[in-house]
């Protein structure tokens, strides 16, 4: 006997506890079985009234002459984890800003590198079971021979800045985590995978496997 199907929909948001950044919330909702049930979802109180997305994570690639294609990840303490973390730039996006905007804010806060924006993806969804958090991610070029970014100042102290090489991605990522005592980023992971079968596997590719 087949289950009647619903369109699974919210019906119910209620405020459990909200601090400064972030808030938790009992929603209630309709499962596709019809079911009423409910859900413990944490937000940000932060998101700018113009946009869907609370924030971005920023790809940037330095580009100089006679270096290979770096990519720029920043290194630092996160309190949730209680460790270092490796991590593409990123920041919440204030209000009036645009991804475009955030991300080249963003990026010289935290690297000191002046950037150029090359792709922005659309507003994706950060860990769905959890929170409702979304990040647009946006693709910067950076002339590393350009004065301006020969010898970068950042403004965030605790921030350490790390290039790794676009080539061997997954490999320098892989050393670090061997190190030990440090959580790399899934985006930044999935990232130097995909990286990685692009480079040396480029006919394995999943897409084209019968
Ligand atoms: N969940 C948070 N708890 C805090 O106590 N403080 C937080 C949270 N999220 C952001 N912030 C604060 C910390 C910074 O002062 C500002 C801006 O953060 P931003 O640099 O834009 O984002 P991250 O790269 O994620 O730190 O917000």
């Amino acid at each position: 006997m087949s289950c009647p199907k619903t369109e699974p929909h919210v019906v119910k948001e209620e405020v459990l506890a909200t601090g400064k950044w972030v808030k938790l919330e009992r929603t209630t909702y309709v499962d596709p079985a019809d079911k009423i049930r409910t859900w413990e979802t944490a937000k940000r109180t932060t998101r700018p009234s113009n946009t869907d997305a609370d924030g971005v994570g920023i790809i940037a690639i330095l580009k100089r002459t006679l270096h290979k294609d770096c990519v720029v990840m920043v290194k630092q303490f996160r309190p949730p984890m209680g460790c270092h973390t490796l991590e593409f730039p990123a920041g919440l996006i204030d209000n009036d800003e645009t991804a475009e905007i955030a991300a080249l804010r963003e990026l010289k806060e935290e690297t000191g590198y002046k950037g150029e924006v090359v792709g922005v993806t659309p507003v994706t969804c950060l860990d769905p079971g959890l929170s409702n958090c979304t990040t647009q991610i946006v693709m910067v070029n950076i002339n590393g021979d350009d004065v301006e970014n020969v010898n970068p100042t950042q403004q965030l102290e605790f921030v350490e800045v790390i290039l790794l090489p676009l080539d061997e991605f997954q490999k320098k990522i892989d050393e670090v985590i061997k190190k030990g005592n440090i959580s790399v980023d899934s985006k930044v992971y999935i990232y130097a995978m995909g990286m990685s079968q692009a480079f040396f596997k480029p006919n394995e590719l999943p897409v084209l496997k019968q």
